[in-house]
């Protein structure tokens, strides 16, 4: 085995030399003799003066004439020094981790072996000085950068030794256990938690754990926690010596998780835009709705806002800085709904990840969580879903804990519900349940004041995205708008309008719009002309539009949302734009 050489610098070493001389003040005296301390690179460290009894580091006298000593050995020769006196030195290696990187020499007028075995001890003496403090320095630093690390991090630490007995917590464990550290430190945790038997389980298996979620009861509240454990074993005699943990509150997962996902409302009800005086008594209710922490039913038609109007009803209640997660129903596998709402522990099924997964609900506690197509459900979810409503907790799939979450329904659809319990599609108890309060966003169709108002918000929005100034809505183009029926209600208009901005130049007129909506072609024969070329144009737009989604499509690796992202559409705009030009 190599033996790691430490490194000391002179300086060091003669505080260390120092406090021994200090400490040994009887031995020293009666040894009576002077004492240099040489490196093996035949520098001079230090000077000891038996008469003034202080140790300098200033070269005061030549020491030439101790060259040859300074080697691996001890020894004793007969030398004359520089100022031609004769005298015996005695040459002591001074060992630190067996390497003498420095040499005790002592000058004395006779020889005398004795005298050698005392110096050779006192250089020993030294050598293990200096490297026991060094260790004790070392160890003191790796425990003070091991302590600020603990108490800096936003985790809980906690350590217990063989025994189950606490032997650290840091702040933050404290703060998040309700526990002082001060006060806690010494006792058995069996006095402290009560689900302490998990952490003794860990000292007698040997075996730790990842990421495992515990409720714990404290004198103010009952927690949800994440923990790991770490067993530490001896590596000199392999015995099991303790166990780490390390955890973190679940509510602060959840948020991490939030943030990273992106479970945020972005929209407030001044981003919904309406004149029509219906809409003016819908936002009102919507409004009052926030206020309350009843469930909500959206029931309207495809594309009037409900998901704009939920996230709206999120951001104006107390809920508005917890989560908002929202759940497509239509869009997620049958046979994972339960996974992706309840989430599943560790081994529920084949393929389900180790540690297990959250669900939708446990990511929106403290928040609003946003049912989208609820019509969708299918039936044995309902059932799950309206116990869940009831109870306020979740059970993960596999799992016999329920949680307790905290949560607001809001449910949107736009399928007559009635009609749907009618034909036994929909669970009446759960109707009941989340309509509460009952919201009905009118359709386009009824509200052409608010066609103006919605279809500049959005010539504006792309031509900013496009960073180009907005053209013109003419009077034809809107009298168009407002003559269309509007079965995809205002996304549809939002869609055509987008198309629309990117076609014209200054100005929108008829011909920008789709033949469906455009008055233009029944008109004159000149305006049928222009429509042909428009028409041709739209088809080059077309082109050239299947061509971008195609190629953006493949840049994301067929990832929808980051297709849509990157093509600066809604989800829902690129699915209709799929379904349009048939991309699979
Ligand atoms: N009054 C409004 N003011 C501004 N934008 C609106 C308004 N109503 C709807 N929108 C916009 O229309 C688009 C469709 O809205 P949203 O997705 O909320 O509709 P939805 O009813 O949830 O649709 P679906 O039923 O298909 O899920 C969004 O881009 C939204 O911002």
């Amino acid at each position: 085995m190599t033996t790691k050489k430490l490194s000391i610098s002179s300086e060091d070493f003669i505080s260390t030399f120092q406090s021994i001389i200090e400490n040994n003040e009887d031995m020293i005296e009666n040894l009576n003799l002077d004492m240099y301390v040489f490196h093996s690179d035949n520098n001079f460290v230090c000077y000891y003066d038996k008469d003034t009894r202080l140790i300098s580091d200033e070269q005061t006298k030549s020491a030439a004439w101790v060259n040859p000593l300074i080697n691996n050995k001890a020894s004793i020769d007969h030398i004359v020094t520089d100022s031609g006196v004769k005298q015996f030195v005695y040459s002591c290696p001074i060992f630190i981790d067996q390497h003498s990187d420095f040499h005790l020499i002592v000058p004395c007028h006779k020889k005398e072996d004795e005298l050698h075995f005392s110096l050779q001890i006192l250089a020993d003496y030294i050598g293990y000085l200096v490297v026991n403090q060094r260790t004790k320095e070392d160890i003191f630093l790796k425990s003070e950068y091991q302590e600020k690390i603990c108490e800096a991090t936003s985790e809980g630490y906690l350590t217990i030794n063989k025994y189950g007995e606490l032997t650290y917590l840091n702040r933050v464990g404290g703060k998040i256990l309700d526990v002082d550290p001060k006060k806690a430190t010494g006792k058995h945790v069996s006095e402290l938690f009560d689900y302490y038997e998990q952490m003794i389980e860990v000292l007698h298996t040997g075996k730790g754990w990842e990421n495992r979620d515990f409720f714990i009861s404290r004198p103010s509240r009952r927690i949800q926690l994440v923990k790991s454990s770490i067993p530490i074993v001896d590596d000199d005699n392999q015995e099991l010596v303790g166990s780490i943990f390390i955890f973190r509150e679940m509510k602060v997962v959840r948020d991490m998780v939030g943030n990273i996902v992106g479970n945020k409302a972005r929209f407030d009800f001044a981003d919904f835009k309406y004149k029509n005086s219906e809409m003016v008594e819908f936002v009102e209710l919507a409004k009052s709705a926030a206020k309350t922490d009843s469930s909500v039913l959206i029931e309207s038609e495809s594309g009037t806002g409900k998901e704009l109007i939920a996230q709206a009803i999120h951001n104006h209640s107390h809920r508005c800085n917890g989560p908002f997660i929202t759940i497509d129903c239509s869009s997620i596998p049958r046979d994972l709904v339960e996974s992706e709402l309840f989430g599943y522990v560790e081994g529920a099924f084949t393929g389900a990840r180790k540690n297990g997964r959250f669900g939708k609900f446990e990511l929106a506690h403290g928040g609003t969580i946003f049912l989208d197509e609820i019509g969708e459900m299918p039936l044995e979810m309902q059932s799950k879903l309206l116990r869940v409503i009831q109870s306020r907790t979740v059970t993960r799939i596999g799992g016999n804990k329920p949680t307790p979450i905290n949560f607001r329904i809001i449910a949107a659809t736009n399928r007559n519900l009635e009609e749907e319990i009618d034909n036994g599609n929909f669970r009446l108890d759960l109707f009941y349940r989340l309509n509460v309060i009952h919201l009905s966003i009118p359709p386009l169709r009824n509200r052409l004041e608010d066609i103006p108002i919605l279809a500049n918000l959005f010539i504006e929005k792309t031509a900013t995205r496009e960073g180009r100034v907005p053209p013109l809505l003419t009077d034809e183009a809107l009298s168009d708008l407002k003559k269309y029926s509007w079965p995809g209600n205002v996304r549809e208009l939002e869609n055509v309008m987008e198309r629309a901005t990117l076609l014209a130049e200054d100005i929108i007129t008829s011909i920008h719009l789709p033949k469906h909506i455009s008055s233009t072609h029944t008109i004159t024969n000149n305006s049928t002309c222009i429509q042909n070329e428009i028409g041709e144009t739209s088809m080059e737009w077309e082109k050239v539009e299947h061509q971008l989604i195609v190629d953006t499509l493949e840049k994301a690796n067929n990832n929808k949302s980051k297709t849509a992202k990157i093509l600066g559409i809604s989800r829902s705009a690129l699915y209709d734009k799929l379904k349009k030009y048939q991309i699979k």
